[in-house]
């Protein structure tokens, strides 16, 4: 776990052995301790070098460590033991030097990085802090703004600009380790003491108070309700106002007070969960690790609108060459002038060339005779879907592959129009694509493996979380959104508020309301697919129960707001009113007041007080409830891929983990109580109606969240 070497005849170099990225488990810390011993007292070695192994110095602690009891030697006072021993030592810093792994390098008395080596503290992401004496070294050798600035956002640092803000001493292009053992042996006989950081004093900044209340106002306000952060604030200002004997002690005491956090628990499960929902298995047993992808050097998307731009930015802008299509001339020049604005943009902020040479624009299907891969991404109806699908099956090389951004039709009928079924799946990007990070990987029943293996890399390499799904209406966020933002309206009726609402859901840590949210979208959307499906309009039953569609309660109030033009932000009104078109401050609307107590006094539904338990409740319970089904179903293979889209689709607040993780959080048993007594209330919301699997594992005594996948094992995977 820490390899001991002599070389140069006097350097002791330690190499940490964890991989892949030799994380501080309890192995490695005992590793440290024993060779550090060895070193130390081997009067041969003059100096120490740490590095890591395969070019990783160190990834941090072992996060998976954190879920059990706290075994081995503790990290704090072994790190100040390196600090404080009498013979100089320096970090080779190679890949990564992350959380304990820069505090590990923070005591050393020198540190060399790689020019492609990244540096930072992202403990904040995992709910945590750097406990590691990270919050009183760094600013004590960085200063009070710029660790703060590090310690309470997570930011990773270029070793350049480690270079500049004097966190590294030199940047080598050369093996780091051998430039640090050549160090190491021009340091012998220095004076250390003025390399012992816990030693120095903080360079404090007068207007330390303003600094620190402007920082913590700028958390509240982006990161609400989320206590790291603000805890790494206090533990910064301890290092500033307290000696370094002081300073740890606060520090130890605020990771204490969040290291069982409910908080840290979600952070920590999302940052795996992220990296579990890359591992899919087909029902053929194929999966992630033994299916190769294709490489796809050219793409073309069909359609230039809001989707279609951002899904062509996306491409190009990760070295792919785009043919992008539309159907007339004056949309494509305006869609041509908006994605070349957009990846000027966007390589102006990345201080890059734009790679404007890799698109190509027209008006001919004939066009995309060559490319690899297609992603059709017209307007959401079936029928045109096809019709394109059928001339790309005409059009295109017999071996290009045919996906589809379509928010929830059926994949596999799309695949029935093509001579190649197997080619063919969904990708289903979220608006604006080039912008948002999530990508559902639909996966049909005759999608090949290698297709979904493809689709995964690609979004991959735009930078997507990407998470394979099965193929039903709406897939996996959409099917989910129905019911959460059916309680929301059914509230309405009850004598809730749109701002209340969202007011709680946006308390909870929603990046936005569901009204908020369907303003932003577009209300007029899903009113075009009510209208399709016959659930409003003029061809809607008028003996029909107002308030009830196709044998299920309805609530016809998103199509009374659509009917008066409220479209939302485009519009200047939906469920706020807005400043003019486009604008983006939402406002309570009267008119909007007036409407609902119109249509209350209607039906002489008399409003009550609703409370912040039952929005939640109502929402978010029925939201996981559909997860469960979907996890039955086989949509999904694991709730952790849910749970992933949730958090980068539908701005689920990552410290709560997730629907899935926040209803394993509530308890099981809690939340099949609530829903049951929610259905008693409403028993036409069929969504209310606890699901077999949430009953099955609250049977089964309510197992941890990493056990459901155990008691799933559905005949009927789609995945
Ligand atoms: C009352 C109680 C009081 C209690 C008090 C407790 C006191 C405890 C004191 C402890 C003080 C410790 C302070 C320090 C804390 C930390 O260091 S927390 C960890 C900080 N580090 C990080 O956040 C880095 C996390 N990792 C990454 O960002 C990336 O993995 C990477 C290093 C940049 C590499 O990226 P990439 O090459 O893309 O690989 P990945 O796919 O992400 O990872 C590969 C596999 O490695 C696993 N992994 C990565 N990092 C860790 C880690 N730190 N611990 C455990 N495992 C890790 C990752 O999950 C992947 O594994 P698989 O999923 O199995 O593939």
């Amino acid at each position: 776990m820490a390899r001991y070497e002599l070389v140069k005849r006097s350097v002791a170099l330690i190499t940490l052995t964890n991989p892949p990225v030799n994380s501080l488990s309890s192995a490695v810390r005992h590793g440290i301790a024993k060779t550090m011993d060895r070193a130390l007292s081997d009067p041969k070695v003059t100096a120490v070098v740490i590095c890591g192994e395969n070019g990783r110095f160190c990834g941090g602690a072992d996060i998976r460590e954190f879920a059990g009891p706290l075994r081995g030697p503790p990290l704090l006072p072994l790190l100040d033991s390196i600090e404080a021993g009498d013979k100089p030592v320096v970090a080779a810093i190679e890949g990564v030097a992350l959380g304990g792994g820069l505090e590990l390098a923070l005591v050393c008395h020198y540190r060399i990085a790689h020019s492609k080596a990244r540096l930072g503290l992202p403990e904040v992401t995992l709910g945590l802090l750097p406990a590691a004496g990270g919050t009183q070294r760094l600013p004590r050798l960085i200063g009070i703004p710029a660790a703060l600035e590090l310690i309470t956002t997570g930011r990773h640092v270029s070793s350049q600009e480690a270079l500049k803000l004097g966190i590294v001493d030199q940047v080598t292009e050369h093996n780091a380790c051998e430039v640090a053992v050549e160090f190491a042996l021009r340091a012998v006989a220095k004076p250390l003491s003025s390399r012992r950081l816990s030693a120095l004093t903080v360079p404090c900044p007068p207007d330390l108070d303003a600094l620190l209340e402007a920082v913590t106002m700028q958390i509240q306000k982006k990161a609400r309700g989320v206590m790291a952060p603000l805890a790494c604030v206090q533990a910064v200002r301890a290092a500033a106002t307290m000696p370094y004997s002081q300073g740890i002690k606060r520090e130890s005491e605020l990771m204490a007070t969040l290291f069982n956090s409910g908080q840290a628990r979600a952070l920590q499960y999302s940052f795996f969960a992220e990296r579990t929902a890359g591992k899919w298995t087909l029902p053929s047993g194929a999966q992630w690790n033994d299916t190769k992808p294709r490489e796809i050097r050219s793409a073309a998307v069909i359609g230039l609108g809001t989707m279609g731009r951002g899904i062509a930015v996306s491409l190009a802008r990760v070295g792919i060459s785009v043919i992008a299509v539309e159907s007339d001339r004056k949309l494509m020049e305006s869609g041509r002038q908006m994605v070349i604005g957009m990846l000027e943009r966007d390589a102006k902020r990345r201080g890059v060339s734009a790679s404007l040479n890799l698109l190509k624009f027209t008006l001919s299907l004939q066009d995309l005779k060559d490319v690899d891969l297609v992603i059709e991404a017209v307007f959401e109806d079936m029928a045109l879907k096809k019709r394109v699908f059928q001339e790309l099956s005409k059009v295109c090389r017999p071996t290009t592959l045919l996906c589809s951004n379509t928010s929830g039709l059926d994949v596999d009928a799309l695949a029935g129009v093509t001579d190649r079924p197997q080619l063919v799946s969904g990708m289903h990007f979220f608006s604006p694509a080039h912008v948002m990070k999530l990508l559902e990987v639909v996966c049909g029943p005759r999608s090949s493996s290698e297709t979904i293996a493809t689709a995964m890399s690609l979004g991959k390499r735009m930078g997507k979380v990407s998470v394979a799904v099965g193929n039903c209406p709406g897939f996996v966020g959409n099917r989910m959104l129905k019911p959460y933002s059916d309680q929301a309206t059914f509230l309405l009726e009850e004598g809730a508020t749109p701002e209340q609402i969202d007011k709680v859901l946006e308390d909870f840590g929603f990046a936005m309301g569901v009204f908020r949210m369907s303003d932003l979208a577009g209300l007029d959307v899903g009113w075009r697919v009510r209208k399709e499906s016959g659930l409003t309009g003029p061809d809607v039953d008028p003996k029909n129960p107002p308030r009830r569609r196709q044998g299920r309660k309805y609530c016809p109030i998103p199509d009374m707001v659509c009917e008066q033009g409220r479209f939302g932000q485009k519009t200047g009104r939906g469920w706020y009113m807005y400043d003019k078109p486009g604008g983006t401050n939402a406002k309570p609307d009267p008119l909007i007041q007036n409407l609902l107590e119109t249509y209350r006094g209607r039906y002489g539904i008399k409003p009550r007080n609703i409370t912040e338990q039952e929005i939640i409740e109502r929402c978010l319970f029925a939201l996981a409830n559909e997860g469960f089904r979907i996890l039955k179903d086989g949509i999904a293979a694991q709730p952790e891929d849910i749970d992933v889209i949730y958090q980068f689709g539908y701005g689920f607040p990552r410290h709560r983990g997730g629907p899935m993780f926040y209803a394993s959080m509530v308890g099981l048993e809690r939340v099949l109580e609530r829903l049951e007594h929610y259905h008693q209330a409403h028993p036409d919301v069929s969504h209310l109606e606890p699901s077999p699997l949430l009953k099955k594992l609250v049977a089964c005594g309510s197992p941890p969240i990493q056990k459901w996948r155990e008691h799933i094992k559905t005949i009927h995977s789609h995945l």
